[in-house]
């Protein structure tokens, strides 16, 4: 696809020596989501974490925006345009919220002030250090501190693990307005597929390290025996 925001061709990649994704080739257009599934160790995490910059690359290319990122250092990337929300979430703990915040912001529409307006709880938090914060609002600090740095394509690596179905249901409120109405393109990895595929344009699955199947989310949300198949469970 031509205009396609992030193009990924005959990806392989891992940790040193070790190969742990062979041959994936995917394309994602501006302002599309894909939910990225697949079983445990099926390398989900790894495909993030190569798009990011943080695994060794093998082979294949990885273009954003017409920009080949495959041999950039992470923060290079961050630049061109990547807003990675680790699953470790990462974020400082020892400064207040603000001030993650106003550590990385990069011009452009989401402004610290912007990104309080959609996380009230942050706007709440400000002054509080990240040690003072719970599961939930770093992780919600996590996905603002992506924002704020203006990217084209947004990496959620498990944004709902651990996370009480309040929080869940908050997040995922956010993380649709984000995608949906403000046409930010993301990739999110997640364990349990009906949540994500609803919030989801496209689908990828993962296993072995190879990619299995796509499909639109939409129609994968409603193809319960495939889901059954790739994934092991059927909701
Ligand atoms: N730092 C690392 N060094 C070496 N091998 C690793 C490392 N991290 C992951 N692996 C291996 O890479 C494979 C894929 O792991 P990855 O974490 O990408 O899978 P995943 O699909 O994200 O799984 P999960 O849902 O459990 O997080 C696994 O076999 C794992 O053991």
């Amino acid at each position: 696809m031509a205009d396609a925001l992030l193009q990924i061709d005959d990806l392989s990649a891992g940790y040193g020596e070790a190969v742990v994704l062979t041959g994936i080739s995917l394309t994602l257009a501006e302002g599309r989501t894909l939910a990225l599934l697949g079983r445990n160790g099926t390398g989900k995490t790894t495909l993030i974490n190569t798009l990011a910059g943080a695994t060794r690359q093998h082979g294949g290319r990885i273009v954003l925006g017409g920009v080949e990122l495959s041999r950039q250092a992470s923060h290079r990337r961050a630049a061109a345009g990547i807003g990675w929300v680790p699953q470790e979430r990462n974020i400082f703990k020892s400064l207040t919220v603000h001030e993650n915040l106003t550590a990385v912001a990069r011009p452009g529409h989401w402004t610290p002030e912007r990104v309080y307006a959609m996380f009230p709880r942050l706007a709440e938090r400000k002054g509080n250090l990240g040690t003072q914060l719970s599961g939930g609002e770093q992780q919600m600090l996590a996905v603002a501190r992506a924002l704020v740095l203006n990217p084209r394509l947004l990496l959620l690596d498990e944004p709902l693990e651990g996370l009480a179905p309040i929080i869940v249901e908050e997040l995922l409120r956010v993380i649709r307005r984000i995608t949906q109405d403000d046409g930010l393109a993301a990739i999110i990895v997640e364990q349990h597929p009906q949540a994500v595929l609803a919030i989801s344009d496209d689908a990828a699955v993962l296993d072995q390290g190879r990619l299995v199947h796509t499909a639109r989310a939409d129609v994968l949300r409603t193809q319960p025996e495939v889901l059954d198949r790739l994934l092991g469970v059927a909701r």
